[in-house]
């Protein structure tokens, strides 16, 4: 079996321990961190210890003794431990995917796992489409556009909003609050738009991979849109997502998601990949 250690103690990060304790997944989670113990000390209680028992370890720690990190916690995390897992052989799983807009730090993660022969894995989040993308990739594409749609309470306190004072109270209609690159979007939302990191890695780039935020204190839901155009043909994907109920800001299928991707590397059978 496996041995995970997860870097992020809060939705997602609970739903993946919950998920390998369940037994469904043949993996056992070796150990867990968060800045904050509490909510660290709050994933251990969930804990059946059907597949091991976790301990809370420091990233470091669960770097020298497991096979995979899990990371799901922020952006910073991933610039953090990305290359001192490549750099031990340590396969890793990123959820916040944003921070691989720096074509740098990008690269020397490819080069750093290469050469120790270790995989990063990218799971498709709260998004689909990917699949379909990197196939009419090959071919060649000629654009490719996200829009995400978010209830006013999924994107407070975003960087983005607070540093051109775009104020959302009393918001009563639909209002776009960015529309750019995926390269400034990831930096300005870096909670909301990590999909956009992935579709810029399936496509085209952070740089011409068109990005617009919409604000809408009329919908429940995270939405997605996904526009593609090439060789291939045309593409149009749209996914209302729930948001979970711990942070509106992270809709539940990236939790799945992740969960989806544990299981398609840890079967011998991959299908639609
Ligand atoms: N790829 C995709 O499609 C998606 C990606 N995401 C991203 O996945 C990540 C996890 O999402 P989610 O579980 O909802 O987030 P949560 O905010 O629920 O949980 C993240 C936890 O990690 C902690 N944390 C942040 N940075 C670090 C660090 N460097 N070391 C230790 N702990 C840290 C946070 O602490 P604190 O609260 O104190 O910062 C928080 O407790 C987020 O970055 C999110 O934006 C989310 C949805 C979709
Ligand atoms: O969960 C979502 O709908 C999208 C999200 O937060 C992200 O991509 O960072």
């Amino acid at each position: 079996m496996i041995k995970i250690g997860v870097i992020g103690c809060g939705f997602i990060g609970t739903q993946i321990c919950l998920a390998v304790d369940s037994g469904a997944i043949p993996a056992e989670i070796f150990g867990i961190f968060d800045f904050s113990d509490e909510k660290a000390d709050a994933v251990l209680k969930l804990f059946k210890n059907l597949n091991g028992t976790p301990q809370k370890y420091t990233p470091e720690e669960m770097i020298e003794s497991c096979d995979l990190i899990i990371e799901c916690a922020s952006q910073e995390a991933v610039l953090k431990y990305a290359l001192p897992a490549a750099e031990n052989g340590v396969d890793l799983m990123v959820l916040s995917v944003g921070a691989f807009q720096d074509p740098d730090f990008y690269r020397k993660v490819r080069e750093t796992a290469a050469a120790s022969g270790s995989k990063v894995y990218i799971p498709s989040g709260a998004i689909a489409g990917t699949d379909g993308l990197k196939s009419a990739a090959i071919a060649g594409l000629t654009s490719v556009s996200v829009t995400t749609r978010k209830p006013v309470s999924g994107l407070a306190g975003s960087p983005y909003l607070i540093e051109n004072g775009i104020d959302l109270s009393g918001l009563k209609e639909p209002k776009l609050v960015f529309e750019g690159a995926a390269a400034e979007a990831v930096v300005g939302f870096p909670k909301n738009v990590n999909v956009c990191a992935t579709i810029s890695l399936c496509g085209l780039g952070f740089e011409k991979t068109n990005v617009r935020i919409i604000a809408d204190p009329t919908i429940s839901e995270n939405i997605h849109e996904l526009e593609v155009y090439g060789d291939f043909g045309h593409m149009k994907m749209t996914i209302e997502n729930k948001p979970s109920p711990q942070n509106p800001k992270t809709s539940y299928l990236a939790a799945l998601s992740a969960v989806s991707a544990l299981k398609r590397i840890t079967d011998p059978i991959q299908v639609g990949i």
